[in-house]
């Protein structure tokens, strides 16, 4: 379940009357007449998702966790920040038997850097590899992609290596479907009709999600779930639209960037992967919202002064998480030395939330910034599939709303074309 509350938003136009918009965006987004309607394969894919794609990732991910200590995800965008930010959402950043296999993420940069350290720290470490890409040509990916695999296959000679790449790519064609099926790699498949950031709720997120221990059934249950309740243009029943609609609303007021705000440091990388979502999806032709995140308390000591007292132009989304994973209660000193006895005895997440309450209403009533409030059960692999297929629905309701294509990202080649020029590549 979740709960939109708007009652901090200083909405100045009424959500319902907006009702008709959405009736009509709803049926074409159902019925797949919407604009961009080749990719509206996430709509309804808790009912058609290959079952026995779905119980190979349970028993391949059972082998991996057995074979190796480090998981290599290499992916970029899409590829890879919905499995990171579920990782990092679900099991925590210190999880201790639930990171096992360590996953670390590569192919998402050029940094020698990083691409190096990565290299150093493998170098001893039992390894296996995931090559994630939908077009099967980021070139991100595929640099990092043959540093890893000539690694891999020098460490445990060519016939074992084969056993240690797993390919999530096309199911028919593309560089990186050739190379795998030449090679002999397990495959899984990116549908045709998802686009890479509506992916995480396919193998290419499902895998690594998998092989970090998560529950994948209890995720798709929550897709499931999030699908049935928001089986309605009713917006006084759907909250994924009525705070599509609010966003709208708050961008006629001036309000042009928007802050993903949650107060759980596990949750950065979900708000990573929130922006892109509603960055590719949204800014198009000169239009759309300004997706930015802040993860609160922390942020509040870098970014709270802007907030609060800048320029009028942001409004926050506010994702609470009402019951945390952990708690713990913060204890006596009979020395007292540090002046915090005042909080003994209370638990920490009851100060997180008094923190998010007191912030809001300085961001509210002394700073006139609106906030929508978006309440999420826990952090659990049930709550994430929920609250992704959430902003799913969400967002091609805000951007149709816009009359954009929701599911293309045509800006992002332009800075391809300059970089393929310059690196010479024919
Ligand atoms: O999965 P891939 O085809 O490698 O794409 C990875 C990412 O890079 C592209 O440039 C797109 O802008 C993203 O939407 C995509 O998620």
């Amino acid at each position: 379940m979740i709960k939109l509350n708007t009652d901090h938003a200083f909405l100045n136009e009424d959500i319902a009357s907006y009702q008709g918009q959405v009736n009509e965006l709803h049926d074409a987004i159902m019925n797949k007449t919407a604009k961009g309607n080749d990719f509206l394969g996430w709509v309804d894919w808790c009912n058609n998702y290959d079952k026995d794609e779905f119980a190979r990732i349970k028993k391949d991910a059972a082998y991996v966790r057995e074979n190796c200590e480090v998981y290599l995800v290499c992916g970029i965008g899409g590829s890879y920040l919905g499995a990171r930010a579920a990782i990092e959402m679900i099991n925590g950043l210190y999880g201790k038997d639930k990171y096992k296999p360590e996953i670390i993420f590569c192919g998402n940069t050029f940094s020698s850097t990083y691409t190096k350290q990565v290299l150093d720290y493998i170098a001893d470490k039992e390894v296996m590899i995931n090559v994630i890409s939908k077009s099967g040509t980021t070139t991100e990916t595929s640099l990092a992609f043959r540093l890893f695999k000539q690694f891999i296959e020098k460490k445990y000679g060519k016939d074992e290596a084969k056993k240690r790449i797993i390919a999530t790519t096309d199911g028919t064609k593309g560089t990186l479907f050739d190379l795998a099926t030449k090679e002999g790699y397990t495959k899984y498949v990116i549908p045709n009709d998802i686009g890479g950031r509506f992916s995480v709720i396919t193998p290419v997120g499902l895998l690594p999600i998998a092989v970090a221990g998560i529950d994948i059934d209890a995720l798709m249950q929550g897709v499931t779930d999030a699908f049935n309740d928001f089986d309605t243009a009713d917006l006084s029943k759907n909250p994924a639209y009525a705070y599509a609609v609010a966003r709208r609303i708050l961008q006629n007021q001036g309000k042009n960037v928007e802050m993903f705000i949650t107060y759980d440091l596990q949750t950065t990388m979900l708000a990573e992967w929130w922006k892109q979502l509603f960055g590719e999806s949204e800014g198009k032709n000169g239009k759309g919202i300004f997706p930015a995140a802040g993860t609160f308390s922390t942020d509040l000591h870098s970014m709270g002064q802007f907030v609060q007292d800048g320029l009028k132009i942001v409004f926050e989304t506010l994702v609470l998480f009402k019951n945390p994973t952990e708690d713990v209660i913060f204890p006596e000193d009979a020395d007292n030395l540090d002046n915090m006895n005042y909080l003994a005895g209370k638990s920490l997440d009851w100060v997180n939330k008094m923190a998010m309450q007191g912030t809001l209403e300085a961001h509210e009533v002394e700073g006139n910034v609106p906030n929508l409030l978006i309440e999420v059960e826990d952090m659990s692999s049930h709550s994430f599939g929920y609250l992704v297929y959430f902003f799913f629905r969400a967002v091609a309701m805000s951007v149709l709303m816009l009359d954009e294509n929701p599911f293309d990202q045509p800006g992002v080649e332009v800075y391809k074309k300059n970089m393929f020029r310059l690196l010479g590549k024919k």
